[in-house]
């Protein structure tokens, strides 16, 4: 045994509510065969609570919900799994807490007109976040700093094309049963950096 560990992926769809970010790490996972997690199924109930009655969380209400998600990407490292996270990871220091967990950690950050997500969030009856908290978690949204590992793009897009632009941009493998089917998008959705390695 010479204790060396599969080298791993962990790629979180981040963003406001109504971005697409579910969509699009869903899409991903299906893809690449990534293990997919929606972080909105780790907040404790008060959590949901709270946004039920449409007030904002807070980064008290955050911490433990942030620290639990960097244990889960940490855990799947450890079996050599690699993952897709759909989670708002508003803040820098949000993203510092999932950073904790894997090696490494890169953003696919869902981008846009508030518009477009606030008509998105209205039409989206099967879920609990209201279209008023947007301007809420749009205040205090940080963009990837320049020495964040990640990408950002346009939320305007179709799903299938950010799919396919995320995995490209990424360097991800489709999974075999999708090669050759895979859409690749246009350098003009990268905005940041690829990433430069490659995990099962
Ligand atoms: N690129 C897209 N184009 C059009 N509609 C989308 C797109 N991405 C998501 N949607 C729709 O917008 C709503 C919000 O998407 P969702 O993935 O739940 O966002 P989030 O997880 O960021 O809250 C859903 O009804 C979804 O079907
Ligand atoms: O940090 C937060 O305030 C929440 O995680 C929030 O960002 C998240 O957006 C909600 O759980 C709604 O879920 P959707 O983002 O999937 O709409």
């Amino acid at each position: 045994m010479t204790g060396e560990r599969r080298p791993t992926r962990h790629i979180v769809v981040m963003g406001v509510s109504g971005a697409g970010k579910t969509t699009v790490a869903r899409g991903v996972g299906e893809l690449t065969g990534l293990r997919f997690a929606e972080a909105d199924e780790f907040h404790p109930e008060a959590n949901v609570a709270r946004m039920r009655a449409g007030i904002p969380l807070d980064d008290a209400d955050r911490w433990p919900w942030l620290r639990d998600l960097a244990s889960w990407m940490a855990a799947r490292h450890a079996e050599g799994v690699s993952t897709v996270l759909a989670c708002s990871a508003l803040k820098r220091s949000y993203r510092d807490v999932l950073r904790q967990g894997p090696p490494d950690v890169e953003f696919v950050h869902l981008d846009g007109s508030a518009e477009l997500i606030r008509d998105r969030m209205t039409r989206r009856t099967d879920h609990y976040m209201s279209a008023d908290l947007l301007d809420s978690q749009r205040a205090i949204l940080e963009h990837l700093d320049p020495d964040e590992s990640g990408i950002v793009l346009e939320v305007a897009l179709p799903p299938d094309e950010l799919v396919a632009a995320a995995v490209a941009r990424l360097g991800l493998v489709p999974a075999a049963s999708h090669r050759g089917h895979a859409r690749v998008g246009s350098s003009r959705h990268l905005v940041r950096r690829d990433a430069e390695k490659q995990g099962p």
